[in-house]
């Protein structure tokens, strides 16, 4: 926890018991359903906590912006965020139910009310939003593809809806047609060696049509 308050040190009250109390509500449902690996479990602040707020580094989410995480898995990065962004709304959304009762176990014991949950395929998801966040899910061209049409036009935010997709390695061949995307280096907010490698892509509006 100290971790998180190190590089988000205004957080509330609230913010705080939230973060404090992830770690008891994964262990616990982490034990009847694995969703999150042993490993990854011990280091949580780091690994999905910390890792899922580096959206936050880069946007301060205006209220009531329209979030989706698609292939949420256990909840990352939605739950965080969602803990981060009290006043907005996110859609988590997986296609193994399984994940999704851990999900919506730890949305209930956090007492998240911004947080809903789908079972499917996000290629069968009719909505639109603000932006669609993900993490470790597909390459960037079908992410892109399966997300096609589920942008919203009318701006929010001082940042441009699009995608925000958490990634590692190097993304120079898989993103070559998407000229203006942003890549930031998650080294520039976190000195810890596990973000060494890893990168938050910014896909504006116009090249998720
Ligand atoms: C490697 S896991 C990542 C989970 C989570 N985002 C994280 O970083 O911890 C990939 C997840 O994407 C989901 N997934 C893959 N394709 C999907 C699709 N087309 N629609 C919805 N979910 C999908 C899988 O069920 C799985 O839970």
């Amino acid at each position: 926890m100290e971790l998180i308050l190190k590089y988000f040190p205004n957080l509330s009250e609230e913010q705080i018991s939230r973060f404090q109390l992830l770690e008891r509500l994964y262990q616990d449902w982490n034990l009847k359903i694995n969703v999150v690996s042993r490993k990854d479990i011990d280091e949580l602040y780091l690994r999905h906590v910390l890792h899922s707020l580096a959206i936050a580094k880069i946007i301060s989410f205006k209220d009531d912006t329209q979030i989706m995480d698609v292939g949420t898995g256990g909840g990352f990065p939605g739950i965080p965020l969602a803990i981060m962004f009290p006043n907005c709304n996110f859609h988590l959304v997986d296609s193994i139910a399984k994940k999704l009762k851990v999900v919506n176990e730890v949305t209930e014991g956090l007492g998240l009310t911004n947080v809903r949950t789908t079972h499917k395929r996000v290629e069968e998801i009719n909505e639109t939003y603000d932006f669609i966040i993900s993490r470790a899910v597909a390459v960037m061209p079908t992410f892109v593809h399966w997300t096609k049409g589920k942008i919203a036009k009318k701006q929010n935010n001082d940042l441009k809806n699009g995608i925000l997709y958490l990634k590692g390695g190097d993304l120079s061949e898989e993103l070559k047609n998407y000229t203006t995307t942003t890549i930031y280096n998650l080294s520039d907010f976190y000195t810890e060696a596990f973000f060494e490698t890893k990168k938050l892509v910014h896909l504006p509006q116009k090249f998720t049509k």
